[in-house]
């Protein structure tokens, strides 16, 4: 395994890694996990104080401005696990942090990284090593306790993480809305991730703008019809409405909870059932609005060769993302899942916070929308 993925997969277990800089080395401790002992041991082994590294997002929720994507907060001793965690993720925060945040390094900047793409919250603890601990360290790393990995392979990474899939295997699966289905799986490039493009009917009869879909996964709605959401609804009506005009695709695209993961998703569900929506709560958490890009949806549709499109969505963002990805999306077509009591806050913050066209679900009038050809 490259030491990246690696590096991903010790995070995940709570473990430190190191990020070697050009100037500095810093060792990483993911938030998720962090105890008491850890903090200690992260101030033993460095010899430095540590600082918490958040997103903008959460500082924006902890009432702080910033321009960056990300800021640093320096910690005193006294500080405790349970105070460093409810800062970087807690609702109510009872005591701010003492200092105003600083910039962050290529290394706080590289950590959060990995913690995105491991699906933890986006927080981390951080300690510069200092010039006595070097050797200490190194004797870690010789001796396999700790792994190092350098900020310029994991920016490398953030980079193209996604930009290349391979298409590993494919099986007819005959659907109860499209008897001629076809899954194809693709692989991210470091097999972390894997999507799956839904090939319905046969190409050579497909319309030439393709009827597509490209949809987020949602464990809890599309296999458990979770009432929270309209996401099981919406997958199935696809399929039919897809079979319909007679064939097309459907992506299905590992990006659970706006990109989140499920853990997050979770979190953030509870979050939600003491008040807030889905917006504020996944922001709460140290997210964004929405945290998918479509890169992986557009590489698939390229070895798909698929160009011209009808797009069933009500997201104004997939289509910005694919037409800015130099899919031609002609017409847009809305795809609905019922409204019911516990789905009704979420769809209206949907439409309301994040454009989407949920005007016919939400009681008022709406028509389907030809792009004209420009998307
Ligand atoms: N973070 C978060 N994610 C949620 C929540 N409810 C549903 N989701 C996720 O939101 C995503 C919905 O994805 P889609 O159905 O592809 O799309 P959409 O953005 O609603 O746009 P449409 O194409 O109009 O359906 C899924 O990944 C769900 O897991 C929530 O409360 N919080
Ligand atoms: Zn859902």
């Amino acid at each position: 395994m490259r030491q990246i993925e690696r590096s991903i997969f010790d995070l995940r277990r709570g473990v430190p890694v190191l990020v070697r800089g050009r100037d500095r080395d810093t060792l990483v401790a993911p938030l998720e996990g962090l105890t008491d002992e850890t903090l200690t041991r992260l101030r033993a082994t460095t010899g430095n104080p540590p600082a918490l590294v958040v997103t903008r997002h959460r500082l924006e929720r902890m009432g702080i401005e910033i321009a960056a994507d990300a800021a640093r907060l320096s910690l005193a001793d006294g500080d405790s696990a349970q105070t460093v965690v409810a800062w970087a993720c807690a609702r109510h925060v009872e005591h701010s942090p003492h200092q105003r945040p600083t910039d962050v390094d290529r290394e706080s900047h590289a950590a959060l990284a990995l913690m995105r793409r491991g699906l933890l919250i986006p927080a981390a603890v951080t300690a510069t090593i200092d010039a006595s601990r070097r050797e200490a360290v190194q004797k870690l790393i010789d001796d396999q306790t700790l792994l190092a990995i350098d900020v310029d392979r994991i920016e490398a990474y953030e980079s193209s993480a996604t930009h290349f899939l391979r298409r590993i295997s494919a099986a007819d699966v005959p659907l109860a809305d499209a008897e001629k289905s076809r899954f194809v799986l693709f692989r991210e490039a470091d097999g972390v991730r894997e999507h799956i493009a839904i090939v319905i009917g046969e190409p050579e009869s497909w319309r030439t703008a393709v009827p597509v879909r490209l949809h987020s996964a949602c464990l809890t709605g599309d296999l458990f019809g979770s009432l929270r959401c309209d996401c099981g609804e919406q997958l199935r009506s696809s399929v039919a409405a897809i079979a319909e005009r007679g064939g097309g695709v459907l992506l299905y695209l590992a990006q659970e909870g706006r990109g989140i993961g499920l853990a997050n998703k979770l979190r953030a569900y509870s979050l939600q059932d003491d008040g807030l929506d889905t917006v504020d709560a996944d922001q709460v958490l140290g997210f964004g609005d929405d945290e998918r890009d479509y890169n992986v949806a557009l590489e698939m549709l390229a070895q798909l060769e698929i160009r011209r499109i009808e797009l069933l969505t009500n997201n104004p963002a997939k289509i910005a993302a694919m037409s800015g990805g130099g899919i031609a999306v002609v017409q847009r077509s809305g795809v609905y899942g019922r409204l019911t009591a516990q789905n009704e806050r979420y769809l209206t913050a949907k439409a309301a916070r994040s454009g989407h066209w949920l005007d016919n679900v939400l009681g008022k009038p709406s028509a389907d929308v030809a792009m004209n050809g420009k998307g």
